[in-house]
């Protein structure tokens, strides 16, 4: 068993018979976090994140390892993530980090490389020191075991403990394509005409300059993590949402494999909202809110001295 509780390796921690130990029994189920607009977005996942960091406590010896997504989705909790570290109220000074992907063949020090996103968007304003940092090298000679290399350096540290994703217009997590195994890991990928399309605006609009191929963690390697929160934003992604979270697991919207994760959470805003049922919204509204009266009634007792706080992930 691993830190997190589940077997080395395991792809579908939800079928091992323990759950993540933090969370109670009928706190097991996918939530859906709703939002006025991307700012809000941000500081709701930016807040939570560094609770968990705090909660968690990292030091050198056991530090918190995180999972960190590119895109322009992501831009606004990094933003919000920065500020709490210039406010003191955050360090990343034991924090890893894990990148989701990178591109293949693009020099690293390339404008739109991820490499170059990360490092400009978030780790050169925050205490990491640069060592603690995983982003895939997609110039590597030999791609494979860059790939196979990445899994074996989240498994020497225990495993992801929160996985921050973004998701494309076609409802990939990280670039695992529509189509890719549930049961993927980290490996090279072949990127949809769709995708290609959607990130040619990062390279003025020219579909020619996009690579055509990445370096990705896997579906797998993603439902690993002890926990994933994704961020969607747009209405531009509003498909991909209600696909993923009101249709079935499917390999063609990836993102949906999230439904087998006892420990997702997925913050949008309110454009990102527009293919969902209503019924849906108000199922998630209601999940929200039920879990901050538990949260202030727990925190109540607490004061009186009689019962723990949980930490509360996921709830139904
Ligand atoms: N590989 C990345 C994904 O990890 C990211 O989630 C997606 C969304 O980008 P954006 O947030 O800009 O829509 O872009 C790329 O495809």
């Amino acid at each position: 068993m691993n830190r997190n509780g589940f077997a080395p390796g395991s792809s579908f921690p939800h079928l091992s018979n323990r759950r993540p130990p933090r969370i109670p029994s009928f706190f097991i189920v996918m939530r859906l976090i709703i939002r006025e607009n991307p700012p809000s977005v941000g500081d709701y996942i930016a807040n939570y994140i560094c609770k968990r960091i705090n909660d968690f406590a990292p030091t050198a010896e056991k530090p918190f390892v995180l999972g960190l997504p590119t895109g322009s989705s992501p831009i606004s909790t990094y933003k919000a993530l920065i500020k709490l570290v210039k406010d003191g109220k955050l360090s990343f000074k034991h924090v890893v980090t894990f990148n989701m992907d990178e591109y293949v063949g693009l020099p690293r020090d390339h404008s739109e490389s991820y490499h170059t996103f990360m490092f400009r968007e978030f780790f050169s304003h925050v205490d990491i020191p640069a060592a603690q940092v995983h982003i895939l090298d997609g110039n590597a000679i030999d791609l494979i075991a860059e790939c196979n290399s990445y899994e074996e350096q989240i498994k020497k540290y225990g495993g992801i403990e929160l996985f921050l994703g973004g998701i494309g217009e076609d409802g990939h997590i990280a670039f695992n394509e529509p189509g890719s195994s549930l049961a993927s890991r980290t490996r090279i990928k072949t990127l949809a005409y769709d995708t290609i399309l959607a990130n040619a605006r990062f390279f003025n609009n020219d579909i020619n300059a996009v690579p055509h191929m990445a370096l990705t963690v896997g579906v797998a390697t993603v439902l690993d993590s002890r926990e994933v929160v994704v961020v969607v934003t747009g209405q531009r992604k509003a498909l991909a949402l209600s696909k993923a979270i009101e249709g079935g697991v499917n390999h063609l919207w990836t993102l949906s494999a999230l439904q087998l994760h006892p420990w997702a959470l997925i913050v949008v805003d309110e454009d990102a909202t527009a293919e969902l049922r209503v019924k849906t919204v108000k199922y998630f509204k209601s999940i929200e809110r039920v879990q901050d009266e538990v949260e202030a009634t727990q925190r109540q007792l607490k004061a009186k001295g009689n019962v723990p706080v949980p930490q509360v992930g996921s709830m139904e």
